[in-house]
């Protein structure tokens, strides 16, 4: 895929997403992570290939939804607001609208800030509330774009451990990219690691850690010998 300054952010790129995995993808700065996620958004569509995303299994359920590195919550909307928006824009009757916003922020744990601007939200609440937003769409595909990486270690860990408790109760696919290696470990049940720019696949590793996972996970031999391969691929593209 060439950008219109004729930089080519992929190349052969092929591969395959199972319903209800969860694959995280990490790679170099700049090798076309970002890219990647914007094609199969359908935010990007001068490539030249083919992006497929599974027919839904719900009529209540929508393709899929996308979560930034920023929250982008609208400053002037309370949280409740921020979250119905979606729906909002796809014409849902209000009712509807607050019910089931309501119930995405009792899943992020943020039932009580319904009526907080987001001005008196930490980042890590932000965060929650983007999620909710993405949530409340019920998507099949959630692609999420470093959604943690502004945030503190302990703050990370803890929406990872969320983020998998949504994940395994709702059952949407992910495809979550990263910088870093740890999180992408504790959460995938696959990695994908990209080479720098054009961005290749350049391996493709099974995490065999079973669900649910627990915090005590981190600190086991067997999550430092995967943290440790990953690593050496992104250096020398092999296991040591
Ligand atoms: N809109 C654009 N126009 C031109 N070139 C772009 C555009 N967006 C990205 N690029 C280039 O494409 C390449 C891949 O960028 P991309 O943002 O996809 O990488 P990334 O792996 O997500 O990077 P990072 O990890 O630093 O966020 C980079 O060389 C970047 O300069």
């Amino acid at each position: 895929m060439y950008y219109e300054n004729n930089v080519q952010a992929l190349q052969d790129i092929d591969f395959c997403v199972t319903q209800g995995e969860f694959v995280s993808i990490v790679g170099p700065s700049g090798c076309g992570k970002s890219t990647l996620i914007r094609i199969i958004a359908g935010l990007i569509d001068n490539y030249v290939g083919d992006v497929r995303v599974a027919e839904m299994t719900k009529t209540d359920e929508q393709p899929l939804a996308l979560v930034f590195q920023e929250a982008n919550l609208l400053p002037w909307r309370k949280t409740l607001d921020n979250v119905r928006l979606p729906l909002e824009l796809a014409e849902v009757c209000e009712n509807v609208q607050k019910e089931k916003s309501l119930a995405a922020l009792d899943i992020v744990r943020l039932k009580d800030f319904a009526h907080a601007y987001p001005r008196e939200l930490s980042g890590g609440m932000k965060m929650r509330v983007s999620l909710a937003r993405a949530l409340v769409t019920k998507p099949q595909l959630m692609l999420l774009d470093e959604p943690f990486s502004a945030l503190d270690e302990i703050t990370r860990q803890q929406l990872n451990e969320d983020l998998l408790r949504l994940w395994q109760q709702d059952q949407w696919t992910a495809l979550f990219v990263t910088h870093n290696i740890s999180e992408a470990v504790f959460l995938s049940s696959r990695i994908i690691v990209m080479s720098d720019r054009p961005g290749r696949i350049i391996a493709d590793v099974a995490i065999p850690f079973s669900y649910p996972r627990t915090p005590q996970l981190r600190s086991s031999v067997e999550f430092a010998q995967h943290v440790g391969k990953i690593s050496s691929l992104l250096r020398e593209g092999t296991y040591e």
